[in-house]
């Protein structure tokens, strides 16, 4: 029975899985620890976490006696704390993470929780979220709907606490799908990096076109309307968990990007010629099956 649960990192996906797990009725003890003190607080007024840990040696002291490890912080903090924790967790815990990329994490699971004596480590992504991060803005329905992916080591059975957390999940509303570690940051960098580097792009591009000149600038902001809204919204995205996703899926991001480029190439020398219908045909097709 998971009745002690840690949340390290408690900004937007770790408070919003507190309060996930409220709402769902999970009537055990939520400890958070995060490195900013005032997410921390902002974790613990609006519930998602009910006992605040103050350092790091208090988080691990918690975690040796929690049923469930979760962490939220960005990809290397992760892999920091999982070489922290693997040495004091035992079998029977189950240590989670929300991470946007999976292989790097996958591998270092397999090294440090392997065998008789580990914990269960549960590689996982949620496949929601916002622009802009903390616990100020996270949600209980943040999940609802949404998928949760799994890149857990193929050769292993889950465990007991592993299948009761995955019950957990879906109480969240979401749908867990496991991935092979490799073939879910592919994945990823088509359906979420890409689209995160694109808008960051656009939204420079026009900063930096723009910023400096206050006519300009204040033309920009009162005719732009939905489209660049809707297409520069996660240029509001923090650098702080973005930068880990880059460090960890540089090559597959980079393809992504260079097929973008040969793409912009493309339509930029067709303007002017058919093949900019065909383009246009072809977007038109991906969209009408979403
Ligand atoms: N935002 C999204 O859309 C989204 C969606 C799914 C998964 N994720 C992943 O979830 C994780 C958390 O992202 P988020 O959106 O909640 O970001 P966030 O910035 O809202 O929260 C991250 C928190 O981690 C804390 N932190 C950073 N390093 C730390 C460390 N070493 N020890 C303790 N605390 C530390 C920060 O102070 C911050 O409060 C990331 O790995 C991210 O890739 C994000
Ligand atoms: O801000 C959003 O709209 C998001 O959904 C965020 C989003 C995504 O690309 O889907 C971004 C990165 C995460 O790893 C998961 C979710």
């Amino acid at each position: 029975m998971i009745q002690r649960i840690v949340i390290i990192g408690t900004g937007l996906i770790g408070a919003s899985t507190g309060l996930a797990l409220r709402a769902a009725k999970f009537t055990g003890t939520i400890a958070g620890f995060d490195a900013s003190g005032t997410e921390l607080a902002a974790a613990l007024e609006n519930g998602a976490i009910d006992t605040v840990l103050h350092s790091r040696a208090e988080t691990i002291t918690a975690c040796e006696s929690a049923s469930v490890v979760i962490l939220a912080v960005p990809v290397l903090a992760i892999l920091d704390w999982m070489h922290l924790l693997a040495p004091v967790l035992k079998p029977g815990q189950l240590i989670t993470d929300v991470g946007s990329t999976k292989l790097q994490i996958t591998d270092a699971a397999t090294r440090l929780f392997a065998g008789v004596q580990a914990a269960t480590f549960l590689p996982g992504h949620p496949m929601a979220g916002k622009e802009s991060g903390g616990a100020a803005l996270a949600e209980a329905t943040l999940f609802h709907n949404a998928m949760w992916l799994c890149t857990p080591p193929t050769e292993r059975e889950p465990s007991a606490i592993e299948q009761e957390w995955r019950s957990w999940i879906a109480k969240f509303g979401a749908r867990t799908l496991d991935l092979e570690a490799a073939h879910h940051d592919e994945l990823c960098a088509w359906v979420s990096h890409l689209p995160q580097m694109l808008s960051t792009a656009l939204a420079a591009l026009l900063e930096d076109t723009f910023g400096n000149d206050p006519a300009r600038r204040a033309e920009i902001d009162a005719i732009g309307g939905r489209a660049l809204r809707e297409m520069t919204r996660l240029g509001a995205s923090p650098y702080s968990m973005w930068r880990d996703v880059a460090l960890s899926n540089t090559d597959p991001v980079a393809a992504t990007l260079l097929a973008l480029e040969q793409r912009l190439q493309h339509i930029r020398e067709n303007l002017k010629t058919p093949e900019l219908r065909e383009e246009f045909l072809l977007a038109n097709k991906f969209r009408e099956r979403r």
